[in-house]
């Protein structure tokens, strides 16, 4: 079949299958045939109608009016006026766009169309077209309908015969476009009025179309209507019998025309399909354009004009030279090596460090390992620096070695330059001086007391040691170092054997006005032992001697009260002799038996202590004369004022210590405790009782009663050795801290007892003397008292009834006994 008969049987199928399929009344428009410029189209009532509605009372709308009585300005190109009787919409009703077409269209009426569809705009533009359009492209609707060449009327029956016997309007039709110099909007602008004026209208007996001035047409004779016709008949019999002739020249154009129909409708499909179904078939229609040996040029090409795309196809060729070019450039050049990594990112690492070694063997065996590489290859392997893994990273700190710092709220020296105590000799253990070597006894006893803790509690508070003040250690207790919880000298000593200023972790600190004093670089727990206090032990001539010499002129002084008549002078001593004094102090000063020899230390207080606090305790301070007072500048809430306590507040401070006394002694006891309370209680009472006379009076905990001069003197001579204290010169001597227990408070009574008559000093010795008391080594005490006799006068009372305390040393005996079974 040759092209145009196929192209003409092409057009006649489509319009057979939209005119079978469309039974009720409506206004088709062929979606392929949607021009992108469209004319507007007014559906108006037929005169009839409009009759018929205004004798109904029905007010006729603009449009109705408009389309009876068309304005004379109006342009006849312009305007399709569809005059119909049974399409009610009365607006102007737009032509659907592509995508309205796309939908089925068929189902709905006029009416509903016309309400659903906006008026656009678009139509406005189009009719300009519409101008250029040629009257005669229109004719080939109107073929058969006699019409004029301002009006064709239509019946629908000769619409429906004329769409499915239409192959000679088809015909001349297509042959008019090929006639045409090519242009797309023309094929256009030519079917699409073919197509949007096909109205189906089963029940429509006439349709007017018309063009421009309808009412001038609808006024021509039929006569004159019938003669254009034939002429106009005529002229397209003429053209189809050159289109024939031209058959094989046309066969291009018709293959155009084609391709022209195809896009057509395969637009139709992408308007359904959507942006992605016209992109794919853009797609498809270009990859198969080249197949089908058509041209190249895009249909985008073909819609433009010549200058423009010859223009455009100057620049296509210029694009695809210099990508040629460029393509050149690129094949000429010889393909790039790719570079494999041999190894990993991490290659080059070795690892020496064996982690369950220690430190010196891993150096040793990594010196060895290099000595041997190096004997047997001069190059080892390169080390990869700069990624190290973090284990590699770590491993070369360990071996290089970096300095660490710790936060400064765990870890803060004071910086280099602070000024440092001039006349200070550091002595960290305790020297015995003088006669105070011989004098010194280590009691017996202290090696007999064991406590009875067990390893899943430890010597824990509830430690009898610990009670009494007894550090734990291999001999006076079974649990190791690490269950044991009472070895606080013993770790103190290991911390600072470390060395280095956390360690130690106490530094001096010039004070605004006290002179020197003691911070803490570091943080202590609560209760945690800082430093230990220690010095020269004296002997109380010794320090006689001391204050009349070389300290006479000296407005510090570093004594403290120690054990056995003895002094602690810290003159040549630890750091601990600059801790300043405080009412609201952080620490404490205690006295602890450590290997049967009597210890001091500063220990933390309830709270810790922070980092860069200045350590403080009270100095529970004796100035055993007036002329000795200090004032105190502690600037505590609390301050006395003075180092000591206010004159006027010792009656005060003395029952609030009694009270203190009574509330500890109903807390503290319990158990066995309490037995042990208040037997010794009982002990104590029956020792005062022998001295009701010489009672002193009742002072706080840590106070030394200083007698008046006279008595002093005259207990001063009472006293078996004749010892001066170091008080009868006005001395001064600090104190420390006395047993808070109930336990060492029940023996202070009977320590007080016999310091009856005897010199402050003597006094201090009295803690020791508590410690005695207790368990089995209250016995011990009691029967080494018995067995060392006289030699010391101020640990033992004046006039024991040894009967009495043979009794309760026995009892004691049997409670430790049953304490012990027990355990
Ligand atoms: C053992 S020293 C303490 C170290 C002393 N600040 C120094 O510079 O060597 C005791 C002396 O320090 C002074 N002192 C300590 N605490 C004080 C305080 N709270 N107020 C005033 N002076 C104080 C007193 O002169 C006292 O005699």
């Amino acid at each position: 079949m040759p092209p145009v008969n196929s192209l003409i049987s092409k057009f006649e199928n489509i319009t057979q299958e939209e005119t079978s399929t469309s039974h009720t009344q409506r206004v088709r428009v062929k979606r392929y045939s949607m021009p992108l410029r469209q004319s507007t189209l007014s559906f108006g009532s037929s005169p009839a109608i409009a009759q018929k509605r205004r004798s109904m009372g029905a007010t006729p709308s603009k449009q109705t009016v408009q389309a009876a009585t068309p304005p004379a300005e109006e342009d006849d190109g312009d305007t399709i006026v569809v005059n119909t009787t049974q399409i009610e919409t009365h607006a102007r009703v737009p032509l659907p766009t592509p995508s309205e077409s796309a939908t089925d269209v068929s189902s709905q009426t006029s009416s509903t169309q016309a309400v659903k569809s906006p008026p656009r705009s678009r139509s406005k533009r189009v009719s300009t077209l519409r101008k250029n359009a040629s009257k005669e492209t229109l004719r080939p609707v109107t073929a058969k309908a006699a019409p004029t060449d301002k009006q064709r009327n239509i019946s629908g029956e000769t619409l429906v015969e004329s769409a499915t016997t239409s192959q000679t309007s088809l015909l001349k039709n297509s042959i008019d476009a090929l006639d045409m110099t090519w242009n797309m909007s023309d094929v256009f602008d030519k079917e699409p009025v073919v197509e949007e004026t096909e109205v189906q209208a089963d029940d429509v007996s006439t349709i007017n179309v018309a063009v421009g001035e309808e009412p001038e047409a609808k006024k021509q004779p039929r006569g004159t209507k019938h003669v254009k016709i034939a002429d106009s008949e005529n002229k397209w019999e003429q053209r189809r019998k050159a289109a024939d002739k031209n058959a094989t020249r046309r066969s291009s154009r018709a293959s155009m025309l084609m391709d022209k129909a195809s896009e057509v409708v395969s637009g139709i499909t992408s308007g359904v399909l959507g942006k992605r179904g016209r992109d794919s078939a853009q797609k498809k229609q270009e990859s198969t354009q080249p197949e089908q040996g058509r041209s190249t040029s895009t249909p985008q090409q073909e819609y433009e004009p010549e200058t423009k795309r010859a223009r455009v196809e100057t620049e296509t060729l210029d694009d695809e030279r210099s990508l040629a070019a460029v393509n050149r450039a690129m094949r000429s050049r010889p393909p790039k090596d790719k570079k494999w990594l041999t190894s990993g990112l991490y290659a080059g690492q070795t690892r020496t460090f064996n982690p369950s070694l220690t430190e010196s063997k891993n150096k040793r065996k990594s010196q060895s390992t290099s000595n041997q590489d190096s004997s047997v290859s001069p190059l080892p392997p390169k080390e990869n620096f700069i990624l190290p893994l973090p284990m590699f990273a770590g491993d070369r700190l360990l071996s290089t070695g970096r300095d660490f710092k710790l936060p400064f709220d765990i870890f803060s020296p004071l910086p280099i330059g602070q000024p440092k105590p001039d006349e200070w000799k550091k002595v960290n253990k305790n020297i015995f001086i003088g006669d105070a070597a011989d004098q010194w006894r280590t009691s017996k006893f202290l090696e007999h007391s064991t406590c009875m803790c067990k390893p899943d509690t430890g010597c824990d508070a509830d430690c009898m040691n610990r009670y009494m003040y007894y550090e734990c250690d291999g001999r006076n207790c079974n649990l190791t170092e690490e269950q044991c919880g009472n070895r606080a000298f013993e770790g103190l000593r290991q911390r600072v054997k470390k060395g280095g200023k956390y360690n130690i972790g106490v530094e001096v600190i010039k004070t605004a006005d006290r002179g020197y004093g003691v911070r803490s670089n570091r943080t202590f727990e609560p209760n945690q032992i800082i430093v230990e206090y220690t010095g020269e032990i004296i002997n109380q001539e010794e320090c006689e001697m001391r204050m009349h010499t070389m300290y006479k002129d000296n407005e510090c002084y570093y004594l403290m009260a120690f054990d056995q008549n003895m002094i602690i002078d810290a003159t040549r001593g630890s750091m601990a002799r600059f801790v300043n004094h405080c009412c609201a102090p952080n620490c404490r000063m205690e006295k602890w038996t450590v290997g049967g020899k009597p210890r001091m230390a500063l220990f933390a207080g309830d709270r810790g202590i922070m980092t860069g606090e200045e350590l403080t305790y009270d100095y529970n301070f004796d100035p055993y004369s007036q002329k000795n007072v200090q004032v105190c500048r502690c600037g505590a809430e609390n301050c006395r004022g003075v180092l000591g306590p206010k004159p006027k507040d010792l009656p005060k401070a003395r029952e609030e210590k009694e009270k203190e006394k009574e509330r500890e002694k109903e807390g503290k006891f319990a158990g066995a405790k309490r037995k042990i309370g208040e037997i010794l209680e009982e002990s104590s009472n029956l020792l005062n009782k022998k001295r009701k006379t010489n009672e002193p009076p009742k002072l706080p905990k840590g106070w030394v009663y200083v007698e008046p001069e006279p008595k002093v003197k005259k207990e001063a001579k009472v006293k078996a050795d004749g010892q001066r204290s170091a008080s009868e010169d006005g001395g001064l001597v600090r104190q420390p801290s006395k047993l808070k227990r109930m336990l060492s408070q029940k023996s202070n009574k009977s320590a007080t007892a016999k310091t009856v008559g005897k010199l402050s000093l003597k006094r201090r010795s009295t803690t020791a003397s508590a410690r005695v008391v207790s368990t089995s080594s209250a016995a011990a005490l009691i029967a080494g008292d018995d067995e060392e006799g006289e030699g010391e006068e101020v640990e033992r009372p004046a006039t024991a009834p040894s009967t009495g305390l043979k009794g309760k040393a026995e009892g004691l005996r049997r409670l430790g006994r049953s304490l012990r079974g027990r355990a």
